[in-house]
This record gives structure tokens, C-alpha cells and sequence, in this order.
């Protein structure tokens, strides 16, 4: 079921699970996460600091860590399940553009012959095509000097012109998707800004689909049409960014977006902590922590329940909540 958007979506995470055995017990990190990255769409994964962000990028990319195993669900890239079929492979249709500049370019090659070699195992063309390509998107992501940025080495450029290589190197194959982890916390807010608004433009004129993880609301905001809120691993509400942002349905979205309308996920200073991957309570995961919740909340786990304008709400009290 698509809850996103009309169309076929370009990447969909359906009722997926990710375990890894660990000496404490088996860490259940994410657990029936549902969400559709529409074509053309932007959608963000928002959600506070240990609730699965990463292990879920890792599952688009098909870098799980050892030890971790799939119990159940699919993620469908361009309706080709990446987890099962190898020949699905997504490398060089997914462009991925990582979450610190500074410790993902290899420091002893120059910026042009890192990305070539990219584009040489994954992109049609002669070394001359993939040149020309990678000037035209260093001109794109606003480099100074776009020829002369091929033959310098990463510490020739600043933390922000690291990102804006970064982001060309993520667009050089041609990508279906982009996958965004947290690309601009390491960058100060000017640039952030900056950087934020290429992207989304980038992203736009090109028709490419964009997935990016955040913790922080503001960013989400510039960046997303279409939000998905986790909480330990389990999403606890999807819909339009704007309509989530306003109007937030479960309990644990409206009481992170009071404490923090535009800032970063988390919820200091309400009772309780996000659980341990090993120990996660039974039913609904926010429960312990949720005002608003009761006897039956620790019984089985809440599906997404669809609202109307293309929102879903983990969470069957949601009205009765909104009152309390
Ligand atoms: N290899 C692993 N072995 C055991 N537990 C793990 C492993 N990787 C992650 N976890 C646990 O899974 C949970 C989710 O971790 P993950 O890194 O995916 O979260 P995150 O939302 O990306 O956090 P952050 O924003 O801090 O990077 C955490 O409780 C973490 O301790």
C-alpha cells in the first residue's frame, strides 16, 4: 500500500524489520516501518538520536552491519527488492550524500579522480563524458573554479565546498533517489542554509527523489514534502511535512514539536528515555512514556492507521488524545 502519494513511488520500505544479535540480546532496531518515497518527492526520516535512522539508511544501501538479519518486510527500489534480489543492485542508482564532509573524501586522491573512479564503475561513458559531467555539476552545485576543482585535493576546499562536492559526486551516475544522512550538521548555520536550499533545488529541476534522515524539524521543513516520524524504530506518523509540522496526530510527534517547534528531535525534560534496542516494550514503544496512554497500549503494537489527506497515525487514540 502506498500511504505517500499517487503513482508508483520510487523507493518503498514496506513492513520492514531489522534485528542484530548482540552479547545483551537481540536488539529488534526497527520493526514494521512502513514509508514511500514518492518520484520526484522529497520525503525525511525524522527522528531523535538512537531510533534507527542509520540502521535504516543502511538497509536502503544494502550495508547492514554483520549480525543483523531482515525477520521480515522489503524495501522496493523501482519495484525491485534490493534486500533479496541481487540483481536489484541499487549501486550508482542511488546517489547517497553522507552526513560529515570532512571524513568522506579520501584525503590522498584529487576531488577528480575519486569521482571518476565512481563514475568508471558505475555510469555509461568514456572518461572524457565523465569529465565533462562532473564540470557541469561542480558549475551546478556552485564550485568556485568548476575545471580546476577536478585537480585539487579535499583539504584545498572548506567544510562547505566539501558538501557541494559531495552532493555532485552523489548526482554524477545519474541517480533514481538521493539519500541524505544529516548532510549539513556538520556545517555552521549560513552555510547549512546554503547548502539545504541546492539540495532541494538540485534535486528539483533534475526530477530526482530525494530520502533524507534528520533530527532537526527546521530542516526538515526546508527540505521535505512529505515527513516520516520515528520513535524506536517504528514510524509513528507520516503525511505532508507542513500538515505534520501544524497539526502532529500521535502523542509522541505533538509533544517533540512543543518542546521543539523548529528545532532538534528530542524530547529533554519528558519522563522516561528512548528505549534500549534489547528492551523494547511490548505494544506501542512510546507507551511508558505517553500521557495519554492505556491498559490496552502495552498489548499489541499499533499499525498505522490512514487519516484522511494522505496521513497515517500509529496510534488508534489519537482523537482522544488530542483533547486530553
Ligand atoms: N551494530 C549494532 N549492534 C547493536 N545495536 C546496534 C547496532 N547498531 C545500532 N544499534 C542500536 O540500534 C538503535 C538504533 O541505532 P541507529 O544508529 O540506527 O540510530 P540513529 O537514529 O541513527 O541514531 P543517531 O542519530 O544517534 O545516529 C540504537 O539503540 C543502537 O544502540
Amino acid at each position: 500500500m502506498s500511504i505517500m502519494g499517487e503513482g508508483r513511488p520510487v523507493l518503498s520500505v514496506e513492513n520492514l524489520a531489522v534485528h542484530i544479535r548482540t552479547d545483551a540480546g537481540v536488539a529488534r532496531i526497527l520493526d514494521d516501518v512502513t514509508f514511500a518515497v514518492p518520484r520526484g518527492g522529497a520525503l525525511g526520516v525524522v527522528g531523535e538520536s538512537g531510533c534507527g535512522k542509520s540502521t535504516l539508511l543502511r538497509a536502503i544501501l544494502g550495508i547492514l552491519p554483520r549480525g543483523a538479519t531482515v525477520p521480515k518486510g522489503a524495501v522496493l527500489f523501482e519495484d525491485r527488492d534490493i534486500l533479496t534480489d541481487r540483481a536489484a543492485s541499487a549501486r550508482g542508482r542511488i546517489g547517497f550524500i553522507p552526513q560529515d564532509p570532512y571524513l568522506s573524501l579520501n584525503p590522498v586522491f584529487r576531488a577528480g579522480d575519486q569521482f571518476l573512479e565512481i563514475m568508471r564503475r558505475h555510469a555509461p561513458g568514456s572518461r572524457r563524458d565523465h569529465r565533462d559531467t562532473l564540470v557541469e555539476l561542480f558549475r551546478a552545485v556552485q564550485l568556485p573554479d568548476p575545471g580546476g576543482a577536478l585537480a585539487k585535493y579535499p583539504h584545498q576546499f572548506s567544510g562547505g565546498q566539501r558538501q557541494r562536492l559531495l552532493i555532485a559526486a552523489a548526482l554524477a551516475c545519474e541517480p533514481a533517489l538521493v539519500v541524505a544522512d544529516e548532510p549539513t550538521t556538520a556545517l555552521d548555520v549560513t552555510t547549512q542554509r546554503e547548502i539545504l536550499g541546492l539540495l532541494r533545488q538540485l534535486t528539483t529541476e533534475r526530477g530526482l527523489s530525494l530520502l533524507f534522515v534528520t533530527h532537526d524539524f527546521g530542516v526538515l521543513a526546508a527540505v521535505c514534502d512529505q515527513v516520516a516520524v520515528l520513535y524506536a524504530g517504528r514510524v509513528a506518523e507520516t503525511g505532508p511535512t507542513r500538515a505534520v509540522l501544524d497539526d502532529p496526530q500521535h502523542p509522541y510527534a505533538r509533544m517533540l514539536l512543543a518542546c521543539h517547534p523548529d528545532r532538534a528531535v528530542d524530547l529533554l525534560g519528558i519522563p522516561g528515555t528512548v528505549p534500549a534496542a534489547t528492551a523494547q516494550p511490548p505494544g506501542c514503544r512510546f507507551h511508558p512514556r505517553c500521557p495519554a496512554s492505556r491498559a490496552d497500549c502495552a498489548g499489541v503494537p499499533p499499525p498505522l492507521l490512514p487519516l484522511a489527506a494522505g496521513r497515517a497515525v500509529a496510534c488508534p487514540y489519537h482523537a482522544e488524545a488530542m483533547l486530553g
